[in-house]
């Protein structure tokens, strides 16, 4: 659907975006991570035909964006990090406005902006002035601006920015909404919003693309093992001889437990590897009963300050 290629972007002597490549799938909900000045905007706005490459190509739906790019903006919803609303428009008006601005045919406007507004929960206010509503409101007129003509692609920049909680609850639940029947494309730097919402991370600094995976793979690359936090009825000798003969584990490490006659321990496997079973069947042999067994996963913000330490202290090496 999006292929970009050996992309760079200079201004002037500065580089901001230096030869990235990746491609986005039809239906991917793909989030674009990246600290300020990281390229995350001067990208997103190459991708949406608003600035040109230096260098490289962009490619949406078979089509350069340079060579067509009037065939290219068709499939795509940009909700820029702050949305063009026109503040004295009551909001059918705006959206009567850029459908006008899209070509959506006269016919069908009303229609389409009924169908819009719907989903995005803006309907009673469609005759308020935009300037009159809440920051929330205004983001949903964003993005129901984004979704006149039906494009398969949003783009998404810092959707929930200066939202208050209850708002961004909002946004994000009715963005995952969206990922059902398009391809998202989300920059944020909030990186709980990035994980909820989406299965495959790009991560840029200093405009290089740092990472581009899952964040189950993106948390494993960083940790290289698996780590699993048991609470065991025992004493810490049966344990360590109870677990002595599954050679997946690389190491014990034994904690205080907050309940009485239990012990506390994680266990670090090797990668890849899954040990919920044998540690069941090591437990039971011994009888020492499981209270609780969970994975320690790494979280995403460990991720984020991990690539962006190590690629910066490769530059300074
Ligand atoms: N028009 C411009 N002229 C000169 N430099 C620019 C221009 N736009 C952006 N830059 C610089 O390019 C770099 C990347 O900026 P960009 O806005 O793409 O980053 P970003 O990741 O979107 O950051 P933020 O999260 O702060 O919006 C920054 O160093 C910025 O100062």
């Amino acid at each position: 659907m999006i292929k970009v290629q050996n992309l760079t972007k200079r201004y002037g002597s500065h580089t901001a975006v230096k030869d990235i490549s990746f491609s986005i799938e039809k239906g991917e909900i793909i989030g674009f991570l990246g600290p300020n000045g990281a390229g995350k905007s001067t990208t997103m706005n190459i991708l949406t035909g608003y600035l040109s490459a230096t260098e490289g190509e962009v490619e949406i739906a078979g089509k350069k964006i340079l060579e067509d790019p009037i065939e290219c903006k068709k499939h795509i919803g940009y909700l820029p990090e702050n949305p063009p609303l026109y503040m004295t428009f009551t909001a059918r008006e705006y959206l009567d406005f850029v459908c006008d601005l899209k070509g959506i045919n006269k016919k069908y406007k009303k229609e389409h902006i009924d169908t819009i507004s719907e989903k995005v929960g803006i309907t009673h206010v469609m005759n308020r002035l935009i300037k009159n509503l809440s920051k929330g409101y205004k983001q949903r007129v964003g993005l129901a601006q984004a979704l006149i003509g039906d494009p398969d692609i949003l783009i998404l920049d810092e959707p929930t920015i200066g939202l208050d909680p209850r708002q961004i609850l909002d946004i994000r639940s009715l963005i995952k909404d969206l990922g059902k029947e398009h391809t998202v494309i989300l920059s944020s730097h909030i990186l709980p919003e990035v994980s909820m919402v989406c299965k495959r991370i790009l991560i840029i600094n200093n405009g290089t693309l740092i990472a581009d995976d899952t964040p189950e793979k993106l948390a494993s690359r960083l940790s290289g093992s698996n780590k699993l936090l048991l609470r065991l009825e025992a004493k810490k000798e049966d344990v360590e001889k109870a677990f002595s003969e599954i050679k997946e584990i690389q190491n014990l490490n034994f904690k205080e437990s907050q309940e009485e006659n239990t012990i506390d321990v994680e266990v670090i496997a090797n990668e890849n590897t899954d040990i919920r079973k044998p540690l069941f069947y090591a437990c039971a042999n011994k009888n020492i009963p499981i209270l609780t067994m969970r994975s320690l996963d790494v979280n995403l913000e460990d991720i984020f300050l991990h690539l962006i330490t190590e690629e910066n202290q490769e530059k300074e090496g």
